[in-house]
């Protein structure tokens, strides 16, 4: 439990650069953990879920060294892992869990996988089925849920995969699987999700072809190690400029951030708000990098709906909070992905912000927020990350503007993705 900052008449100041992107560092040691010969990672993040994924491949005999400067992954090749002799741990990590299903689903062996208990209630069968009509088996609790067993399996097979939702994860488990069946595997997608499994299949020199929102992979031969440099991670970037934003008398820089088109969400959506965003891009290899420059100024509310989700879906909450300070109302809908994240993150926004006075509802697939309300307890107020990284993190943000004492419970859930986070945001309130 701690006590909020509060940011001072000066405001937010500074130039920052945040930790390494979160799905990038996931995906970079798994890529690495396939190739042939070694991996170097840059800026790789080590937080706890990343970390989830790391101690999987060290279980399955894969050599990695990792110091303050980088991380050497001794890749194995493809399906050449070790049987490890304990369950698989993915802690509160979905990414880890559906990605590594995928990857893992033809191994000559049993893998018992298991998470904490906000992992045990999030839905799997949304990986489980696809990858069972290429060949998988799954034996899962209540057929849906952690703890489970990927099941020991010598072939795939390719499909031709409509996706029914806007799921990276669920892309990337079935590509991931695609790289190891027999023949084609091709996933549509109706809306865009981020692409960085593509991205770093090509970087690997892995086969793929992507035809607009139709992605083909075969079965690779061979993918090579390779030198990944891990953008910094707009969604831990995307708390610090809401901050500065919403904060009075503010201008805070974030470096060399990653922005990827499917993941520019939040910026694309601050700007239909009324923002001013400075974006200076670097060029760059795999993916695009950007330094990030941003005041303080007045936002309107706008409407956001399912078209816009996917590439903000993790910044949803963090922009909830902006729309408790722009004039007029802020709608979001088609959002009912956010039910089956960490929280349930309809739910615990609404209920956290209206502990501050926001004037926010809850509707089934979004949320309705009247902006222009200043935030404030009435002598103060005790708000909860229910163990939720992001949620955590967005009340801490929130903390900053809120007229009275905040006390924060559960603040360590953002070691999830974003371990330095308070110390960061101390570090640029002047
Ligand atoms: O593929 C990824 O790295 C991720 C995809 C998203 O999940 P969904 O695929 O469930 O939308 C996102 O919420 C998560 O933080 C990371
Ligand atoms: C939803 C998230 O991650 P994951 O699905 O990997 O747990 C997140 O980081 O906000």
């Amino acid at each position: 439990m701690i006590k909020l900052q509060k940011a001072t008449q000066k405001g937010l100041h500074g130039e920052l650069l945040v930790p390494g992107d979160k799905s990038i560092s996931h995906r970079a040691l798994m890529f690495g953990a396939i190739a042939e010969g070694k991996t170097e990672i840059k800026n790789f993040l080590t937080s706890a879920d990343v970390l989830h994924t790391m101690g999987v491949f060290k279980s399955l005999g894969v050599d990695i060294d990792y110091n303050d400067e980088r991380v050497l992954v001794n890749g194995r090749g493809l399906g050449h892992f070790n049987q490890p002799n304990q369950a698989l741990d993915m802690g509160n990590s979905g990414t880890s869990t559906r990605l590594l299903m995928g990857l893992l689903s033809r191994q000559p062996f049993d893998l018992a996988i298991f998470g904490d208990a906000s992992l045990s209630k999030r839905p799997l069968n949304r990986v489980s089925e696809p990858l069972k009509q290429m060949g998988a088996k799954f034996e899962l609790s209540q057929d849906n849920y952690l703890p489970g067993v990927i099941q020991a399996n010598n072939t795939l097979h390719g499909i031709t995969y409509q996706m029914p939702v806007a799921s990276a994860q669920v892309k990337s488990a079935i590509l991931l699987a695609g790289m190891q069946a027999e023949g084609e595997t091709t996933v549509i997608e109706t809306i865009k999700s981020r692409d960085h499994t593509e991205r770093m299949l090509q970087q690997f020199g892995g086969h793929i072809q992507i035809d607009g929102n139709q992605i083909t992979v075969t079965q690779q031969e061979r993918l090579l190690g390779q030198q990944v440099l891990v953008p910094s991670d707009i969604s831990s970037a995307a708390f610090f400029i809401v901050a500065a934003l919403i904060t009075p008398h503010s201008e805070i820089t974030l470096k060399n951030v990653g922005v990827n088109p499917t993941r520019i969400g939040v910026l694309t959506l601050l700007e239909r708000m009324g923002a001013i965003i400075e974006i200076h891009q670097h060029d760059t290899i795999g993916e695009p990098i950007a330094d990030i420059t941003v005041r303080s100024q007045d936002l309107q509310g706008i409407n956001i709906t399912a078209a816009d989700i996917p590439s903000a879906v993790d910044e949803l909450p963090i922009l909830a909070l902006a729309a408790t300070q722009a004039s007029g109302d802020t709608v979001i809908s088609g959002a009912e992905e956010l039910r089956v994240k960490e929280t349930d993150r309809i739910a615990t926004v609404v209920t956290e912000l209206k502990k501050l006075g926001a004037n926010i509802e809850e509707t089934s697939d979004g949320m309705i927020i009247h902006g222009g309300t200043p935030l404030q307890t009435k002598v103060s107020a005790t708000v909860n990350s229910h163990g939720d990284h992001r949620i955590g993190m967005m009340l801490a943000v929130a903390g900053l503007i809120t007229a009275g004492d905040v006390t924060l419970q559960d603040e360590l859930a953002m070691a999830v993705s974003y371990p330095e986070f308070l110390s960061d945001l101390k570090q640029v309130i002047s």
